[in-house]
């Protein structure tokens, strides 16, 4: 039972949910795709919820009931497989309780076995008197689901799409292959030039045969040395071009990912999946290419010890398969705690990374022991994933080093006995021990270069659970690169919620209009909705309930989000200021930049006084996210860029919240002129913001209560006037 039990990994911290309905799909005999499982479980931020499990298990026709049970109950009137709350973090699949011990699929770490104590630790929430009490998911299949199409998974990326790589330069492979065999020649003449030098020319006292051979030697290792030089160029050569194609292939995929894929991964996962790649790397510029051609030597020393005794060839290679099984069995632990050691460095990477941002906050707050103590449990917890590791590696070795001894010393048993019984001579013996200890040597290399592949493998599989996700943009999604001749954007009975199920609505029957060539004006107290309208006007995410539509009937799901992208302009909260020249920063890679466009834009943020302060002007280098320069001239900075941009729509949220009432002032007549017939949406609590747009819309709770023009809204004396009351008094 324990070995038949479907496990499947979790790809990453994220993903033990679906994983588990994966599992229990398998268990009931459909695979079935986890793509599918994690759209239906609507994974958020935070992973997915036992509510989330649920959704998606009854999507699936899996009937499911979570609840809260003590082990008894589970153990005794469970439906097993269920799924378990694990840690209050996690979740595993239970199959079976069998007296003392528990049998557990973990998405994390394989097929484990618990001693009921262990589980309860891991397990229990609260005690109720002694009895401990978790929470379990009871799940059994409906006919819904046994008339469900098997899906298959989709497949993932292997060594095929390494090799695809590495085939791409035959001509330098070949080359290289060439290059590798010509020195295992020169190694195998070798012994026989000695023997040469030995044989004829001692034997028959000839110093010009000697002086040649020594000279043919020269020349050889000349030549090695040569062939040596050649081959690490071009490795180099190669290892280097399919490393850098295959992490830009990563990092175009993630281009091409929806937005909202960014806000279930987390930086330091997918920063662990590059920093993985290196052991492509390892593989490439290892000894992968030197064992195959060892595998020569190993040939031809075969024959020759076939020749001398087929016993001691049997025992050879059953030593040698024998040693090969016990390696077999380690990858596969290697494997599991590789999984482990994956998920701790991205925690690892993202702590570090925590730290290094927000070094400002931590000093301020004087918190920076804690979070160096939280960055030590991770280091800790990576010392025993490491020392588990080593001391792995070390009974491999012990074991593998007995293995071969063992078989060794065999073979000098049985080539004695074969001497003393006047079977070969004591010469052969020598050369037998001379041979073993040739062979040892590629046996002992293609062992090495199991591991090394499994690591490349290993991250190659990482990097392709990425290459299978779903792009924004596929070609059977016939989306529009255009818009319609109005392009009026309404909202019509929109309701939206953050995936990661349980959250509320977060906009609730929104309808509204975003007529052509106005200045709509979202106001709202904080938290009511206002960013999240405007990532659904920018495509990050779609509505869940309702529809936008542009012009008359365009329905926005069908427009291209990298076209609609390009007819939008935006000022985020959060805008991102990137280390480079303000120039730079303003044009994003435009590679025409057009001088009156940049002046036009650094006259409209209000700019020219502080680029011209500085001594490289516009060459200014200034740091990452805006380090080195204040709040309101980031702001102006990314004003700036949309209006170099020149986009149709404008929308800015909170864009002038950091300036200064003159500065707002200015840029607020400017943004007046620039936006003359453009489609602008402008989200602010500054009054002076918002007060002059066409059309006010009053978010409260997610839903709007009301709408019209600012002295309309003031006399209505509702939310809005609520809102803007101290900043109306301050004004008068
Ligand atoms: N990625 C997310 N996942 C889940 N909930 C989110 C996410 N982003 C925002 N929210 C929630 O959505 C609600 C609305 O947030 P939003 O940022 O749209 O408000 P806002 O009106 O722009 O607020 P403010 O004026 O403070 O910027 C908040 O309750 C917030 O906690």
């Amino acid at each position: 039972m324990l070995l038949n039990f479907p496990h499947y990994k979790q790809h990453d911290m994220m993903d033990c949910g679906p994983t588990c309905l994966m599992i229990i799909s398998k268990y009931y005999g459909k695979l079935l795709n986890i793509e599918n499982i994690r759209k239906l479980s609507d994974i958020g931020k935070t992973g997915v919820s036992l509510l989330g499990i649920s959704k998606a298990a009854e999507s699936m026709g899996i009937r499911a009931v979570g609840g809260k049970v003590t082990f008894d109950k589970m153990s005794d009137n469970a439906v097993l497989p269920c799924i378990a709350h694990w840690r209050r973090n996690h979740f595993v699949v239970v199959y079976k309780v069998s007296g003392n011990r528990v049998y557990v699929s973990d998405p994390a770490s394989g097929l484990v076995k618990y001693s009921r104590d262990e589980f309860l630790e891991n397990w229990a929430y609260t005690y109720q008197g002694q009895k401990a009490v978790g929470v379990i998911l009871h799940l059994e299949p409906t006919p819904v689901f046994y008339r469900r199409e098997d899906e298959a998974p989709r497949k993932g990326l292997g060594l095929k799409y390494l090799w695809d790589h590495v085939w791409h330069y035959k001509k330098l492979v070949i080359q290289l292959c060439l290059g590798i065999l010509a020195g295992s020649v020169i190694s195998l003449i070798f012994p026989f030039l000695t023997k040469g030098i030995i044989d004829i020319g001692i034997e028959n006292n000839n110093l010009r045969f000697i002086y040649l051979i020594l000279a043919g030697q020269l020349v050889l290792t000349a030549g090695q040395f040569f062939i040596d030089l050649v081959r690490g160029w071009v490795l180099l050569h190669i290892t280097s071009r399919i490393n850098i194609t295959v992490l830009s292939d990563f990092l175009h995929k993630l281009m091409k990912l929806p937005l909202s894929f960014f806000d279930t991964k987390l930086t330091g996962d997918l920063l662990q999946r590059i920093e993985d790649h290196k052991r492509i790397e390892a593989l490439l510029t290892g000894s992968s290419l030197n064992t195959l051609f060892s595998l020569l030597t190993l040939s031809v020393f075969s024959g020759i010890l076939l020749h001398y005794s087929v016993s001691i060839f049997c025992i050879f290679f059953a030593g040698s398969a024998i040693y090969f099984l016990w390696l077999i069995v380690f990858l596969n632990k290697r494997k599991q705690l590789d999984f482990k050691r994956f998920e701790t460095r991205a925690q690892n990477q993202a702590k570090t990374l925590q730290i290094i941002n927000g070094i400002h906050e931590i000093k301020i707050n004087d918190n920076g022991t804690q979070k160096i103590w939280d960055w030590e449990r991770v280091q800790a917890k990576l010392f025993r994933l490491n020392l588990r590791s080593l001391s792995l590696n070390q009974y491999q070795q012990l074991g593998a080093l007995f293995i071969n001894q063992t078989k060794d010393i065999i073979i000098i048993f049985l080539a004695a006995t074969a001497v003393l019984h006047g079977k070969l001579s004591i010469g052969d013996m020598m050369a037998i021990q001379f041979i073993i200890g040739q062979m040892n040597s590629p046996i002992m290399q293609m062992a090495g270069f199991l591991q090394v592949m499994q690591d490349a493998r290993i991250s190659i599989e990482r990097l392709g659970q990425i290459h299978i996700l779903d792009e924004e943009e596929r070609p059977e999604m016939n989306l529009h690169g255009y818009l319609p001749v109005s392009r009026t954007v309404r909202f019509s009975d929109v309701s939206f919620a953050y995936p990661g199920a349980g959250n509320q609505l977060i906009l609730k029957n929104i309808n509204m209009t975003i007529l052509q060539g106005c200045t709509t004006a979202i106001v709202g107290t904080s938290g009511s909705g206002k960013t999240t309208l405007f990532k659904l006007l920018l495509k990050t995410y779609a509505p869940n309930e309702g529809r936008i539509l542009i012009g008359n009937d365009m329905d926005f799901r069908n427009i291209s989000p990298k076209y609609w992208r390009n007819q939008c302009g935006i000022v985020m909260q959060d805008g991102f200021i990137f280390s480079d020249t303000i120039a730079g920063n303003i044009i994003m890679g435009d590679e025409h930049p057009d001088p009156d466009k940049i002046d036009n834009a650094l006259t409209v943020a209000n700019l020219h006084q502080f680029v011209s302060d500085l001594p490289l002007g516009l060459n200014t280098k200034i740091g990452a996210d805006g380090k080195g320069i204040s709040g309101g001239q980031k702001q102006r900075i990314l004003i700036a860029r949309v209006v170099y941009k020149n986009p149709e729509y404008i929308f800015l949220d909170e864009a002038t919240s950091a300036l200064d009432a003159n500065n707002e002032k200015m840029i607020i007549q400017h943004l007046n002129d620039f936006c003359k017939g453009k489609t602008v949406v402008v989200a602010a609590h500054r009054l002076s913001t918002v007060k002059n747009a066409d059309n006010i819309v009053v978010l409260h709770k997610g839903e709007i209560v009301e709408q019209g023009k600012h002295h309309e809204l003031v006399q209505l004396q509702g939310h809005y006037y609520h809102l803007i009351k101290n900043q109306l008094e301050l004004g008068s």
